[in-house]
């Protein structure tokens, strides 16, 4: 069976959240159109399911219910409430759907929602997120997240950490991947020469150092250069005129100093049909915008379209 045939694994993520029943609304959705397992526990899924005991079962089994991987989690989901005795079988579920795309067994990832809290709180998790999780697992260095949607591709070149951190994350040799990162990822999805604007850190990107000098002292001199082996960028760009409809125009992707710099404007746009993905690894990896929405959990409200998203890019880019 060649990579593109086989199904997508899905980690379950924090079953307090609203996980179980967007993957639930998502399997209506696509059938199967989208062939895709669950790691997780199949007693967690608010909807029918098939246990499988392989992912090849899964194309078999996704006529009749959310295909599933299962594995006990212990005591029962309390929506809105992560208990510590989950933690570790979360942590486990991403894991092995790394193990299985790996192994060729899975064409790609898609992950639902972790609390990051309740991983740390219950079993020592140590990581910020699952970027910074797959990268470790995979064996690389250097990982970027992208966000995505139909209007706007951004990228934070720092991610999980504190904003009085950010000014000492972002060196020149930092930025510098970043950016090679995101041009090659954009390159092997078929833009030429990906057109990358740069945002500047601080307001009206320093002001030629009236108000902060990162521009002068890090970004311009990494953008000359890049701009000299021939990468198409521009910055950097005073961020809050750089999101707008016209000027979104002008760029295949935003490359942004920090995580809210970035995620403010795309989550802005297009809540609904954002998508995380990882560049940079050995294996495709996609994921909703969203978090675990424990405010809603439980009560059916939750929306499916950032997963469903998620699915059908995990599909397109897993050739
Ligand atoms: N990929 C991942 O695993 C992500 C995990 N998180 C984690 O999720 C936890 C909660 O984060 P928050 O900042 O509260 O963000 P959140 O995205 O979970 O919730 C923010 C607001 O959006 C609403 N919302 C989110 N997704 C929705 C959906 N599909 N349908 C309808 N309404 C939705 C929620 O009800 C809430 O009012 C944190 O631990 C955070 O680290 C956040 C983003 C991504
Ligand atoms: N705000 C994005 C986010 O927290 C997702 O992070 P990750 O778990 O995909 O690393």
């Amino acid at each position: 069976m060649s990579r593109a045939d086989l199904p997508i694994a899905l980690s379950i993520g924090e079953p307090a959240g609203i996980g179980p029943e967007i993957i639930a609304k998502a399997w209506e959705r696509l059938g199967a159109e989208l062939p895709f397992f669950v790691i997780g526990d199949a007693r967690h899924i608010d909807g029918p399911v098939e246990t499988i005991s392989h992912p090849s079962e899964a194309h078999r089994a996704v006529h009749r219910g959310v295909p599933v991987l299962t594995r006990d989690f212990g005591p029962p989901r309390r929506p809105g409430e992560a208990q510590a005795a989950h933690a570790a079988h979360v942590i486990a579920a991403i894991r092995d759907g790394v193990a299985l795309v790996m192994q060729g067994e899975a064409a790609a990832l898609t992950t639902a929602p972790i609390h990051k809290k309740a991983l740390k709180d219950g079993a020592g998790f140590s990581f910020p997120g699952h970027t910074e999780y797959l990268a470790h697992l995979a064996g690389v260095d250097d990982v970027v997240m992208m966000l995505a949607c139909p209007d706007l591709r951004v990228v934070p070149a720092t991610i999980h950490i504190p904003l009085a951190d950010v000014p000492a994350a972002l060196t020149r040799d930092h930025l510098t991947r970043v950016i090679r990162i995101t041009h090659a990822a954009l390159q092997s999805q078929g833009y030429g020469n990906p057109r990358i604007a740069v945002a500047g850190l601080n307001p009206h990107a320093g002001e030629g150092g009236a108000i902060g000098r990162e521009e002068i002292e890090t970004i311009i001199p990494v953008l000359g250069d890049l701009r000299a082996e021939g990468l198409a960028l521009a910055g950097p760009l005073p961020a809050d005129t750089m999101f707008h409809a016209g000027a979104r125009k002008g760029y295949d992707v935003a490359i942004c100093m920090y995580h809210d710099q970035a995620l403010v404007p795309i989550k802005t746009i297009d809540f609904a049909g954002g998508v995380n993905v990882t560049l940079g690894l050995p294996f495709v990896r996609t994921s909703p915008d969203h978090g675990t929405a424990f405010d809603i959990a439980g009560l059916g409200r939750a929306d499916p379209t950032s997963l469903i998203a998620a699915l059908r890019m995990a599909r397109e880019m897993a050739v």
